[in-house]
C-alpha cells in the first residue's frame, strides 16, 4: 500500500532477505547450514520471539563488511519506497556485531553510506536508532555507548530489545541516564511478551518517548488511559505478533480496538524478511483482516508522521502530513 507513512520500528538485521545471506555467505566465506533459500525459508516457524532470536542472531554471521550493511540497508529502502515509506527511524544491533568481531564502525559506517544516498534515491529520510540487547548485562551496554562515541552524529536515539520477559527496563536505568544526557532520544521495547508493568517501567524509569511494541497495555485499563492522556506513541507490529504468536491470527489482533481506545498506534513490520511482509504489507494485511477502513489506515499514517522524532524539522513532518490528506485510496 502506497499511502505515505513513517516506519518507527524496523531491524534493520530483521531485513536480511534469504536470497542476500547466501550471496554474503558466498562473498564472505560463510557456510550456513542450509542448503539453499528454500530450505532456510522452511525454518521461519517460531513458536515465540526467543526461537525466532536464535535464528535472527544465526544469519548476521554474514554481515561482516561495510559493504554488507550498505548492501543490507540500501535493499531494505529500496522496498521501503514501493511501499510508500517516506521516513524510515532504523534500529540495529550492534553488540550482535561487535560479539563476532565486527566493530562498531563497520556497521555504522556501512548503514551510514545507504542512509547518506537515501533520500536522493529513495525519497526516504533516515535516523539510526542503536538498540541495546537487554539478555546481555548493563556493563556491556554501556560498552556499546562508549565505543559508539565516535558515531554519535549518525546516531538520533537508544532502544531496547532482544528477549524482554526476565529482563526489565530498570536493569539499563544507568545507560539511559548517560544517553540522555549525551543527546540521544529514547525508546524501548516494552510489553511485547513481557507484563504491562515493563512499558510502566520503561516510561517511569527510562524515560522513553515511544513504546516499541506496547501490546499488553491492553491487560491493564489504568496503563492505557495513561498512554492515552500522554499521548505516547506505541509502535505496533501486527505481522511481528502474528509469528512470534503474541497472538493467535491477525484477526484476533487488538489494533482495531487499541486504536478505539484512542491510543496513538502505529503500524509497523519489526523484521519484514522473517514475519512475511514489508510495511506496506501490513497495512494491507490489517485492512483485510481487521476491516478497518480506510479512514483508520490515514489516521495510522498520521500517527507515523506525529510519533516520528522529526521536532528538529517541523517542516518536512509537515510536508508528510500533508502528502497523508492528499493521498488518494485506490
Ligand atoms: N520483535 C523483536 N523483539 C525484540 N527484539 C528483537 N530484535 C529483533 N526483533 C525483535
Ligand atoms: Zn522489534
Amino acid at each position: 500500500m502506497h499511502l505515505p507513512k513513517a516506519e518507527l520500528h524496523l531491524h534493520i538485521e530483521g531485513t536480511l532477505e534469504p536470497e542476500l545471506a547466501f550471496a554474503l555467505a558466498e562473498r564472505n566465506g560463510v557456510q550456513l547450514p542450509y542448503a539453499n533459500t528454500e530450505e532456510l525459508r522452511t525454518a521461519y516457524l517460531f513458536d515465540d520471539l526467543q526461537t525466532f532470536l536464535d535464528l535472527y542472531y544465526a544469519l548476521m554471521a554474514v554481515l561482516r563488511t561495510e559493504e554488507d550493511f550498505e548492501e543490507l540497508a540500501d535493499a531494505y529502502l529500496t522496498r521501503a519506497a514501493a511501499q510508500g515509506v517516506r521516513h524510515a527511524e532504523i534500529f540495529f544491533d550492534p553488540q550482535a556485531h561487535t560479539a563476532r568481531g565486527v566493530p562498531i564502525g563497520t556497521v555504522v559506517d556501512g548503514l551510514g553510506r545507504a542512509l547518506d544516498r537515501s533520500e536522493e534515491k529513495h525519497g526516504i529520510s533516515t535516523q539510526l536508532i542503536m538498540c541495546f540487547l537487554r539478555d546481555q548485562s548493563a556493563e556491556s551496554a554501556l560498552e556499546t555507548l562508549e565505543a559508539a562515541k565516535p558515531y554519535l552524529h549518525r546516531i538520533s536515539a537508544v532502544g531496547l530489545d532482544s528477549a524482554e520477559v526476565g529482563h526489565p527496563p530498570v536493569k539499563f536505568r544507568e545507560v539511559y541516564e548517560v544517553a540522555g544526557a549525551l543527546g540521544l532520544r529514547k525508546v524501548a521495547h516494552a510489553g511485547e511478551e513481557g507484563p504491562p508493568e515493563y512499558i510502566r517501567e520503561a516510561l517511569d524509569v527510562l524515560g522513553v518517548e515511544r513504546i516499541d511494541h506496547g501490546l499488553r497495555c491492553m491487560e491493564d485499563a489504568d496503563l492505557v488511559k495513561r498512554l492515552v492522556a500522554e499521548r505516547m506513541p506505541l509502535t505496533l507490529c501486527p505481522l511481528s505478533n502474528v509469528r512470534l504468536r503474541a497472538v493467535d491470527t491477525l484477526e484476533d489482533h487488538p489494533l482495531r480496538a487499541m486504536l478505539d481506545a484512542g491510543l496513538l498506534c502505529t503500524v509497523n513490520s519489526d523484521d519484514p524478511a522473517y514475519f512475511g511482509g514489508y510495511v506496506g504489507d501490513t497495512f494491507h494485511a490489517v485492512h483485510e483482516a481487521l476491516g478497518l477502513e480506510r479512514e483508520q489506515l490515514r489516521t495510522l499514517a498520521r500517527n507515523s508522521f506525529e510519533a516520528a522524532f522529526l521536532d528538529h524539522d517541523e517542516e518536512r513532518r509537515a510536508r508528510y502530513l500533508a502528502e497523508v490528506e492528499a493521498y488518494e485510496f485506490d
